[in-house]
């Protein structure tokens, strides 16, 4: 066997020590998968006195992670802390300037600074190994990466938020508010020290960023992507969208267009029967379409310690075994620079929830407005009784004059839908802003 490879773990919390316990708990069936010895000779942490269920007095500690990056103790650095900039980007650069690989689950450092850093990795020869920083323990970098290589992908797309999809799940099936989910989500460790990140879309739009760079080898750009988040979703959609035979789902989509590729992040209506619908709880799931392959959908846990320490480990046996690939699976100076597809173009079916005053003429008025952009409505309902119960948390007696307008489009264009709001909207007939939510093909 060759020498043990040397590990410095930095970040010892849901994910850093799940890792490290794992590590310690299956040493000999990871040396022998690894054919060599992967040893924890380091740690980094913020507090060194925080009580972590497992004796650390056997490895060095360091409180400066950039200091445990550089020393000549590690071969490995696996960034476990978590930014996009601070001490998680200090060290990161830090360790691939002194020749050590890194492993991150850091999605939103590799969303931000992703293609800069795959090119310092190849500049000094050392790979970053970054598999748990999308879809959790689901293997979905590796088989983009690696298992599809032949293949032209033309659309990748998933629910790539654990805790989006957690609270999404229960306020259906529990009827629970949102702020009760997250706080459970929160609870179980699987979100974002900052949470709004998860609800407001930002961590989907980092790990769809990192997708669609590596399907479709451009550089990876997250700022062009189109972003809605969850927390404008009412119980009043699901039950309207269980009514109509659909489920609200946050997905991130990424797909090739004439016009250049379309990346967005939203709430979507799927149909209930379709397999993203089936995903619940903090589980996710990738769907990729390429040429060869048709279409392949890979679910698993989206967050947790455990799921995420898996990742965090296959990427170390990766290292261990020697199998060395460029970070965003070709040399980063071939790279496309990402060419964005105007989501005005976009193209789909549409729901919307207009809560109106409930006076004669309302409703063909609406029609009307839709008929003008060519936009041809599946359904349109008018609600009061129904959905009375769901909306007494967001309305107040003066909504006893109201009603909601639930209208499902076919096929048409995101222009069309804007334009359309925008003269129901001044038409003055609309007490509240409208709900908008795409229906995703699938
Ligand atoms: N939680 C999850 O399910 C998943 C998380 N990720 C990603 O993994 C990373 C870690 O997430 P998670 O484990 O949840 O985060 P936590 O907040 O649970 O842990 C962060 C760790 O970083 C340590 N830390 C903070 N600042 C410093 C510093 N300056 N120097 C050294 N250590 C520091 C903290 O120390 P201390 O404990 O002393 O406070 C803590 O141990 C993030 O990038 C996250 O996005 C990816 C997939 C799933
Ligand atoms: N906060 C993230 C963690 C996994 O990346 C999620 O909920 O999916």
């Amino acid at each position: 066997m060759s020498d043990p490879l040397k590990l410095g773990l930095a970040g010892l919390g849901t994910v850093g020590i799940s890792a490290l316990k794992r590590l310690v708990s299956m040493e000999n069936e990871l040396a022998i998968k690894s054919s060599r010895a992967l040893r924890v000779e380091a740690i980094s942490a913020k507090n060194k006195n925080k009580d972590r269920g497992i004796d650390l007095t056997g490895f060095d500690w360091y409180t400066d992670p950039v200091e445990m990056a550089t020393s000549d103790k590690i071969d490995v650095f696996v960034e476990l802390i978590g930014g996009d900039s601070g001490p998680a980007e200090d060290a990161v650069r830090a360790a691939i300037k002194a020749g050590k690989h890194v492993i991150t689950a850091n999605k939103a450092l590799l969303a931000k600074h992703g293609n800069e850093l795959a090119k310092l990795a190849e500049e000094h020869n050392v790979s970053i190994n970054f598999e748990a920083a999308v879809a959790g323990g689901i293997p979905v970098i590796k088989a983009i990466r690696e298992g599809l290589t032949s293949n032209n992908i033309t659309r990748v797309y998933g629910i790539l938020n654990g805790t989006c999809n957690y609270i999404l799940t229960r306020m259906e099936d529990e009827g629970l508010s949102f702020e009760e989910c997250l706080k459970d989500a929160q609870r179980l460790g699987y979100a974002e020290a900052d949470p709004t990140f998860d609800v407001e879309g930002n961590d989907t739009a980092h790990k769809l960023a990192i997708l669609t760079s590596l399907a479709f080898g451009h550089e990876i750009e997250v700022d062009s992507i189109f972003l809605e988040g969850i927390t404008s979703i009412t119980p009043a959609d699901i039950a309207a969208a269980e009514e109509l035979g659909y489920r609200i789902k946050l997905l991130g989509v990424a797909q090739k267009t004439d016009s250049g590729i379309e990346q967005r992040v939203h709430p979507t209506m799927v149909p209930q029967d379709s397999a993203i619908a089936q995903i619940d709880g903090v589980t996710n799931a990738v769907a990729i379409e390429g040429d060869a392959i048709g279409s392949i959908t890979l679910s698993g846990p989206g967050a947790g310690g455990d799921a995420t320490a898996s990742a965090v480990i296959a990427d170390i046996v990766d290292i261990a075994r020697g199998l060395e690939v460029k970070p965003l699976g070709r040399p980063a100076s071939v790279l496309e620079p990402y060419k964005r597809a105007r989501m005005r173009a976009h193209e789909g079916g549409y729901y919307m929830r207009l809560k109106v005053s409930d006076q004669p003429g309302v409703f063909a008025s609406i029609a009307n407005r839709m008929a003008e952009q060519s936009i041809s409505l599946e359904s349109i309902v008018q609600r009061k009784a129904k959905y009375k119960v769901e909306q007494k948390s967001e309305t107040n007696s003066k909504d006893k004059n109201h009603q909601d307008v639930v209208l499902i489009t076919y096929e048409t264009t995101e222009l069309a839908i804007r334009t359309a709001i925008e003269t129901i909207v001044s038409d003055g007939h609309v007490v509240a802003s409208p709900q908008v939510i795409r229906i995703e093909r699938l």
